[in-house]
């Protein structure tokens, strides 16, 4: 049996149609689901195997991607919303009846990915969207309880269908810290 990842990966990764304009996230819940509005497509999705990304039962990783913050909106039942941790850098807004995470909200002015939210793209009601890119934080999957003897063929895996695993960010985006960085130390 293959290794599974993510069901929305684990028969192949489906290509956007690279003009994707958006569309509407809803929650699992069957009454008066939360639903956010997206504007555009979305950027650096990706499988991410760390432990604060939301993921559907039984699935290994999340799959994550980035928005603009002033993309996103929240269109119905926002009353179900509650931040799962405030303390975390990313503040995801999930719902408090079915557990989904709906956006996560950086509100640090100072850390480099202010002004993105994060999403997940399998919860659009439409088609198309990109598709991962790559995977995320994969040894991180050992801390949600994966044998670190099973890695060896989680990594051959996603390499299978496409997404290089690396165990923090992909180098883009971990250039684009270390820019912000190098910039901030140097105002
Ligand atoms: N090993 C930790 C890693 C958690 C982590 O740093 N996650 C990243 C990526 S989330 C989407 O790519 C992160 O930026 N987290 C900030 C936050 O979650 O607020 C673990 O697995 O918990
Ligand atoms: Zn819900
Ligand atoms: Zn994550």
């Amino acid at each position: 049996m293959t290794v599974a990842l993510h069901p929305s990966i684990d028969n192949g990764v489906k290509q956007g149609t690279g003009h994707f304009a958006g569309g509407t996230l809803a929650c699992k819940c069957k009454d008066h689901p939360v639903k956010v509005g997206v504007k555009g497509d979305v950027a650096h999705n990706h499988a991410c195997g760390c432990t604060k990304c939301w993921k559907p039962q039984g699935a290994t990783f999340s799959v994550v991607a980035v928005v603009p913050r002033q993309n996103v909106t929240v269109l119905e039942n926002g009353d179900k919303l509650q931040i799962v941790d405030a303390s975390a850098v990313i503040q995801r807004h999930a719902c408090k009846a079915c557990g989904t995470h709906m956006f996560g909200r950086i509100e640090n002015k100072n850390h480099p990915f202010y002004g993105l939210d994060f999403i997940h793209p399998e919860l659009f009601q439409e088609q198309g969207s990109q598709a991962p890119q790559f995977a995320a934080f994969v040894s991180s999957v050992i801390e949600s309880g994966v044998k670190p003897e099973q890695m060896a063929g989680i990594r051959s895996r996603l390499k299978e269908i496409g997404l290089e695993p690396y165990d923090c960010l992909s180098p883009a985006l971990m250039d684009a810290i270390a820019t912000h960085v190098a910039k901030a130390k140097a105002a």
